[in-house]
């Protein structure tokens, strides 16, 4: 049955078994606060309980596909496997080209790491022209005229984790 309201989900999911971790850079911390906000809200309608919501941080983006990889690994190690994660980025572009390198290299890097470690690791990376953009996409721009692409990620989550982990 599609649940109606929920983004793209194509059915209802029970997150209620589901440990999932959020790692975010802390560069344009006011966007990415909303993000974060967005994705725990859906993760919680979705069944995740707060228990197991997993709030990691680093620098910035360039550091969230090491910091992922390494947050799974220490999870598993001390015996709490995740199973999800969700970096969180917001990268804007400035006068210089270090936004297309960072957005680029960091793309590539994020996709690699659900093969690798054989779980979901959604794409949480705005990578925006202009400040305006990622206000948008964080659901707080002046005429709110997008949804919080946070709760898309945490519904992604779920329904990657539900759907395909071992
Ligand atoms: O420059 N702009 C941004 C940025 N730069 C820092 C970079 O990610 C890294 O933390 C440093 O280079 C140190 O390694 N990080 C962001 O998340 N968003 C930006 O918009």
């Amino acid at each position: 049955m599609a649940v109606k309201g929920l983004g793209q989900l194509d059915q209802d999911y029970d997150g209620s078994k589901l440990r999932v971790g959020i790692i975010h850079a802390r560069w344009n911390r006011q966007i990415i606060d909303a993000l974060v906000e967005g994705a725990i809200k859906r993760l919680q309608s979705l069944g995740v309980k707060e228990e197991n919501i997993v709030v990691e941080t680093v620098p910035g983006s360039f550091e969230l596909p090491w910091g992922t990889d390494r947050f799974i690994q220490k999870e598993l190690e001390s015996g709490r496997r995740l199973d999800a994660v969700i970096p969180i980025g917001v990268l804007i572009k400035g006068s210089t080209m270090h936004f297309e390198y960072i957005s680029d290299s960091v793309t590539h890097a994020i996709m690699g790491l659900s093969s690798k470690h054989n779980r979901p690791v959604i794409f949480g990376l705005l990578t925006c022209l202009t400040e305006e953009q990622a206000l948008a996409r964080a659901g707080i721009d002046e005429g709110k005229t997008m949804h919080n692409h946070g709760e898309d990620w945490g519904a992604a989550a779920v329904e990657m984790a539900v759907k395909f982990n071992e």
